[in-house]
């Protein structure tokens, strides 16, 4: 955990920026639960478990794979959108972005820029077209728009991308439950796995949006109790902001254009579109929410909604980071004298990681069904309904093992987390991209396209994780390339990866800028390819599965100029006389 400081005042916190709190902790330096607190924690278990199985027993009893997958497509904007926040909205936001905000200011809340165009770009591009369609998956489109052999590779690929994020964000609020609570880690781990895939293995779609409905509520007030608290705590509004100023924590725009600085307006602002378009327009789990819609405008409708819900989210996460210097330690510390609230904001925790990796199962239970399976075996109704179950029952039991990867890989989470979006979501959303905007483009050049851009993505991603190891390697200076040697602390023997001058900047581009620069991999090297093998020609493409980008530009441009034609004409003119 960074930043903050406990136990007696150390040396830095005296002399640190930030005022720091010195937590009364027992020698093992941790805070325990009341009863209370494990009582609210497990009525949240409990009352996930409940909707579940509610689910599980009302309306057709999930015995059709529509139900199971698609709520009947019956469902409203309102839960939809909620839903849709909570998918990506884990316990490593609710923990990460505050830890972020603290340690390095609210540079970061700039994300909320790219929002609107992370939303409207879905709205009104990939959701009519994914709708219209009538998908049953959306990797369905890559078969119709390429061949069958897109569609597999798109769906291994998100296959591979969401098992990862799931294991980071079972792992994450039990890791932070056991540093602080003492609360045993793979306890947490199994019993949140456990009730996650009960409530998604039996009760499908319907109950992964209406827990994710709950969970938000959850999520949300455990956050504002402990802003509330917190800023009570620190003397009220004026006082916490006058600690927050005086300690260098609120950051003003920063328009360095610089792609290799972490965070900035345009990293965050530009770069953060890529990623949003990656998780709210092509990503199965928000896609599958779309399609289970009643009409195609409730569908639009959710994905408006998701904006406030995401700012809001946004905003709590970053004046969690502002009110308080250590998210869970000073949390239990400072809510110890409220009995309940540690509880509480434990249950916010679990909230966001129950909303996320139920979202997870359910979509990967899907495309592994629809994507995977069903082309290549008929089977009854029924059986398909079970399997899908069995499938996200197995998918439980690899989130869990995944937590153990996680456990043994120990970064940090939120850069973890957005990284494997950016080095995995990216290439998908390159492919999309490829096939809705470029009709010339051919199934070989979407193929070649998707392998590029992963190639490019894992380069880069694992190339600046190494080049930013610090502990463990030591940058000798060469005359025109700098070696980077492993010493003594690698386990293999001490290998030396030459590193051309060049790439290091590829290589310290920030993590913000992988979905963009991965998702223009695949489109650029897929015109190429598909340049070199015969483009496609126009009317050989499936309709409805290319964006008229030339029709829509020219629709626009044409109502632009009737509207200033309009304006400028004389009897539209106002007379001042
Ligand atoms: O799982 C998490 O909470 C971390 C991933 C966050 C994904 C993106 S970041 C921008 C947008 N805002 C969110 O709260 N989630 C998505
Ligand atoms: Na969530």
């Amino acid at each position: 955990m960074t930043g903050g400081c406990y136990g007696e005042r150390s040396a830095r916190c005296a002399s640190g920026p930030a005022p720091c709190y010195t937590l009364s902790m027992d020698p093992t330096g941790q805070k325990y639960f009341t009863i209370i607190d494990y009582v609210i924690f497990a009525l949240l278990l409990v009352a996930s478990m409940a909707i579940g199985l509610y689910y599980a027993f009302t309306g057709g009893r999930q015995s059709t794979t529509q139900e199971f997958m698609y709520a009947d497509r019956s469902m409203k904007c309102l839960p939809l959108s909620l839903s849709l926040m909570a998918t990506f909205q884990s316990a490593v936001a609710i923990i990460g972005t505050p830890a972020e905000v603290y340690a390095n200011g609210t540079q970061y809340w700039f994300i909320g820029c790219c929002y609107i165009l992370g939303l409207l770009i879905p709205a009104h591009i990939f959701i009519p077209m994914f709708y219209r369609l009538h998908l049953t998956s959306v990797y369905q489109y890559l078969e119709l728009r390429f061949c069958k052999a897109v569609r597999i590779c798109g769906t291994v690929t998100f296959i591979f991308q969401m098992v990862i994020y799931m294991g980071v964000g079972i792992y994450t609020p039990a890791l932070a439950l056991n540093a602080v609570t003492g609360f045993h880690l793979w306890g947490a781990v199994l019993a949140t796995g456990l009730v996650c895939t009960l409530y998604t293995a039996l009760g499908g779609l319907k109950a992964v949006v209406w827990t994710d409905v709950f969970q938000t509520v959850v999520m949300f007030t455990g956050q504002l109790a402990v802003i509330i608290v917190g800023v009570h705590q620190a003397g009220g509004l004026s006082d916490a902001w006058v600690k927050v100023r005086d300690g260098g924590r609120i950051s003003g725009i920063d328009l360095n254009p610089d792609p290799t600085v972490r965070h900035t307006f345009w990293t965050l602002g530009v770069g953060g579109v890529f990623l949003m378009l990656s998780l709210y327009g092509v990503n199965q789990a928000q896609v599958q929410r779309y399609l289970s819609s009643r009409t195609e405008k409730e569908a639009v409708m959710s994905c408006y909604m998701v904006f406030p819900c995401l700012q809001v989210a946004l905003m709590l996460s970053c004046l969690m980071g502002l009110v308080m210097y250590m998210v869970l330690y000073f949390v239990m510390d400072m809510l110890q004298n409220f009995p309940g609230l540690p509880g509480l904001f434990v249950a916010c925790l679990f909230s966001a990681s129950l909303s996320t990796i139920s979202s997870a199962f359910n979509s990967l239970a899907t495309v592994t069904m629809v994507d995977l399976i069903k082309p290549h075996y008929s089977m009854t109704e029924a059986r398909a309904t079970l399997l899908s179950k069995m499938l996200a029952l197995s998918y439980g039991i690899i989130c869990v093992a995944m937590a153990y990867v996680v456990h043994l890989m120990n970064s940090s989470v939120l850069q973890a987390a957005l990284s494997i979006f950016g080095m995995v979501g990216g290439p998908l959303l390159g492919l999309f991209c490829l096939g809705i905007f470029f009709p010339c483009a051919n199934s070989i050049g979407a193929v070649t396209g998707l392998a590029a851009g992963l190639v490019m993505a894992f380069w880069v991603g694992i190339g600046g994780f190494l080049s930013r190891m610090p502990s463990s390697v030591q940058v000798l200076p060469f005359n025109s390339t700098n070696t980077v040697c492993c010493q003594v602390t690698c386990r293999s023997v001490p290998a030396c990866i030459v590193i051309p001058a060049g790439l290091n900047g590829l290589y310290s581009l920030s993590y913000m800028w992988y979905s963009a620069l991965n998702s223009s991999t695949v489109v650029l090297i897929g015109l190429i390819i598909s340049f070199m093998t015969g483009p496609t020609k126009g009317d050989d493409v499936a309709s409805g599965t290319v964006y008229p980008v030339m029709r829509t530009a020219q629709s626009l441009l044409h109502k632009l100029v009737k509207l200033s034609a309009c304006c400028t004409s004389p009897e539209h003119t106002v007379r001042w006389s």
